[in-house]
């Protein structure tokens, strides 16, 4: 006798008629441009944070400045160590000075001189090596070390060998990490032109959906999808407009919209996508603008639509992207993940790799996954770090698409791609890891 699994894996397949996420992907890439490329701003380096540079920043400076040591211990002429094998022999040398972070050391120099140094500071003219001070015998003035610890050049750090004058430190288009904060800093500039930030307008719709300060009400649930959506955009450095929530009634979506639209670069909106009685977003985005596409094969978040609302105003260059996101929170959030945080970043002019997807790692998985081919699956899991071998992700309890508990407790989404099926125990899978994502 077959089980209830079997008779529903043998069903026709209900994502015929949706998009593949590769092709969604795609198609994103085509409909959204950089739009804010023309419009710039001055910002101090702190202000800088996660903002998108709008110019190829040129090193004014080499940085180091200077040759220099990188360890504690002693400079000399690195022409007296052995060319081919070491001999094992010690090698002394008297000590004529201290070189000093911060300052050149400029004393006379003979062969056999050596040269007390501090990480950082300058080499002295004529020594290109260091012997780090944990290898030498001291005694008086004479410094002692073996010559088989190190070669010539050893410990040297060379002028310019992070950024060099006059080259690119900084890709245009590149978001702001903090290692590119301390790159800029290292330059001793003190702000970057950065692009104006993107502005998203985004609301929540749902007769049942209550805001946080109602009392509670049959069959009525508080608004978390806001939230998470506010969450993930100011995260992803965008201008978030709240436009509160809007209930099921499309006169109000219609004008929602616009204002939306009057206000900002793209749209985010959750619920009222599906097939349901009150589900008016597609209806309303095909009467005030036009609809991209519907449907995508995947799981959570099957009914994202997606569509352009026209732009009044001579400052608005083209229409506003509009994402509907699926009501279920966890669909909010797979959703944007998969598609609106890439195409948003392309939006505020990220270049190329700064607004690709999330790299994918490869986990083991813990346990057996069920997977159907045909359709994008996500999962949330929680992997970890297995010593000697590949991480190993284990699948959140409950998937269920609005279950948000084990979305707070995952730090990553298994991938399941379209043509995979199901996953044995042990067998390697796709995860995109949350941190610095979400
Ligand atoms: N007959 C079908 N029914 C459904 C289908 C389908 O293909 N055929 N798709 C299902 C899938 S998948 C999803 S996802 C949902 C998406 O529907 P909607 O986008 O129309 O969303 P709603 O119906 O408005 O809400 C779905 C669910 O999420 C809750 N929700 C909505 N907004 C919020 C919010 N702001 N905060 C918290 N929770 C929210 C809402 O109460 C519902 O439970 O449709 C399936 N149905
Ligand atoms: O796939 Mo729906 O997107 O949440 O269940």
């Amino acid at each position: 006798m077959s089980s209830l699994a079997d008779i529903a894996a043998a069903l026709p397949r209900h994502d015929t008629d949706a998009l593949s996420v590769d092709a969604v992907q795609a198609s994103l890439a085509q409909l959204v441009a950089p739009l804010v490329v023309t419009q710039r701003e001055s910002v101090s380096l702190r202000d800088a944070l996660g903002r998108v540079l709008a110019e190829d920043l040129i090193s004014p400076v080499s940085v180091p400045p200077h040759d220099n040591s990188a360890m504690d211990g002693y400079a000399f002429d690195g022409a007296i160590l052995p060319t081919d094998a070491p001999a094992d022999h010690s090698i002394k040398l008297r000590v004529v000075g201290t070189a000093l972070a911060g300052a050149a050391w400029r004393g006379a120099l003979v062969p056999g001189d050596a040269v007390r140094i501090m990480t950082g500071a300058m080499m002295p003219a004529g020594l290109d090596t260091v012997i780090p001070q944990e290898f030498c015998q001291v005694e008086g003035d004479m410094v002692s070390f073996p010559d088989r610890v190190l070669r010539r050049g050893d410990n040297r750090r060379f002028a310019g060998e992070d950024l060099m004058k006059g080259q690119p430190a900084l890709e245009r288009g590149e978001r702001l990490s903090p290692a590119a904060l301390g790159m800029v800093a290292s330059l001793g500039l003190p702000g970057v032109p950065v692009l104006r930030k993107l502005r998203v307008a985004y609301f929540s719709t749902g007769d049942e959906i209550l805001c946080i300060g109602e009392p509670p009400r049959e069959g009525a649930v508080y608004d978390s999808n806001r939230y998470t959506v506010f969450g993930l955009l100011t995260r992803l450095g965008c201008e978030v407009i709240d436009l509160g929530l809007v209930h099921d009634d499309p006169v109000t979506l219609a004008a929602t919209l616009k204002r939306a639209a009057r206000e900002a670069d793209a749209i985010v909106t959750s619920g009222g996508v599906s097939v349901g009685a009150a589900d008016h977003t597609r209806d309303v985005m095909q009467q005030i603008g036009e609809m991209a596409f519907w449907h995508v094969a995947m799981r959570p978040g099957r009914p994202l639509a997606v569509g352009l609302i026209p732009r009044e105003g001579e400052e608005h260059p083209g229409p506003a992207v509009l994402f509907g996101l699926p009501g279920n929170p966890v669909a909010v959030m797979v959703t944007f993940l998969a598609f609106v945080r890439p195409a948003l970043l392309r939006m505020m002019g990220c270049h190329d790799a700064a607004s690709a997807p999330p790299p994918l790692l490869r986990a083991r998985s813990a346990g057996p996954i069920r997977k159907k081919p045909g359709r994008t699956e996500y999962q949330r899991g929680f992997v970890k770090a297995v010593a000697g071998s590949l991480p190993e992700v284990r699948v959140a309890g409950n998937q269920g698409s609005g279950v948000l508990s084990s979305m707070v407790e995952a730090n990553g989404l298994v991938v399941l791609h379209h043509d995979q099926g199901h996953v044995a125990a042990g067998e390697e899978v796709d995860v995109m890891l949350f941190d610095g994502v979400i």
